[in-house]
């Protein structure tokens, strides 16, 4: 029997500097064949820590690392998970068919976007693997991953026209309880209403349509169900990765500003070539042509 087409995407909620949430993006299958590359991937040690150092005098970070942030950190950690560069870690330990139809569905995300946001986007995007561990919450041994609160993107980054819009794409199973695992993805408001919202310091816990937990003011939980599709505009929704119980794998990326400049390009292939484990993947549509000719190689066996 053909499996039932994708959901529609709502995007109406990312200029608004609100979360678009797509549950059931991706098939039970799809999701599957992506876990068990990232597991690979995983088990070949592909995957390389992604702690994070927090910039000084700032809680937030800016996760878009250049030279400069890399000269001003301190020593808290905001982050802990495992990282897998899609384009350039995981291509280099050899190809895979739910990774280049993931390429293909970026392909059509961008377009949608495009079309709906009206704005233009680079063919280079960034586009990485996460595991978090599942600890236990109590013993140092079996630590718990998280993501401390931080944006993508910030308003400086708009000069340099790099990550416009977060992608997520999770990868666990329908079990997902995010009582006893954890690892919920939580959304604040948008930069100036929390600012706002904050002085009152008002609570509320109330279900949205979703029948997702919405916790304090203007704050949004999301459980990382395999195939849900999260998109949010980078610069705007501040967010973090409360703690993991369970073993957590998801796919996340950036769509980037068409126009990022030569330069721009340039320092982020040099940068991933000298620090691996903190810089983006980048992939462009040169990239692209060439998968999918590979990939049409490799379905006809050659
Ligand atoms: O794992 C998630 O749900 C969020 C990851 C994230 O915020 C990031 O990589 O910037
Ligand atoms: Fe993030």
């Amino acid at each position: 029997m053909a499996s039932p087409p994708p959901p529609p995407i709502d995007t109406s909620p990312i200029p608004e500097g609100r979360v678009s949430i797509t549950p059931n993006l991706l098939s039970k299958q799809q999701v599957e064949e992506l876990l068990n590359d990232a597991k690979n991937l995983h088990r070949k040690g592909v995957f390389v820590p992604g702690g994070l150092r927090r910039r000084k005098n700032t809680d937030v970070h800016r996760n878009g690392t250049s030279a400069d942030d890399m000269k001003t950190t301190t020593d808290a950690t905001t982050r802990i998970c495992d990282i897998c560069g899609i384009f350039d870690d995981a291509e280099a330990a050899g190809p895979s068919d739910a990774r280049d139809d993931l390429l293909d569905l970026m392909g059509d995300l961008r377009e949608l976007l495009q079309l709906d946001l009206g704005v233009r986007l680079s063919e280079s995007m960034e586009l990485q693997y996460l595991r978090y561990p599942g600890g236990d919450g109590s013993s140092k041994k079996k630590k718990s991953g998280f993501y401390g609160r931080h944006f993508d993107s910030s308003p400086e980054d708009e000069k340099t026209c790099r990550r416009k819009v977060s992608l997520l794409l999770y990868l666990n199973d329908e079990t997902w309880d995010v009582k006893k695992d954890g690892g919920v993805l939580r959304a604040y408001l948008p930069r100036q209403q929390l600012l706002q919202q904050e002085s009152k310091s008002v609570k509320k816990r109330k279900r949205n349509s979703d029948g997702l937990v919405e916790e304090g003011v203007g704050t949004q939980d999301i459980t990382p169900k395999g195939g849900t599709l999260v998109l949010f505009d980078s610069a705007s929704v501040e967010h973090e990765v409360l703690p993991t119980y369970r073993e957590r794998w998801a796919v996340v990326g950036w769509f980037l500003g068409e126009d990022i400049s030569t330069v721009e390009r340039r320092k982020n292939h040099r940068l991933e070539g000298q620090k691996r484990s903190s810089q983006p993947s980048h992939h462009s549509g040169e990239d692209q042509q060439r998968r999918k000719k590979k990939k049409k190689r490799r379905r006809r066996g050659g």
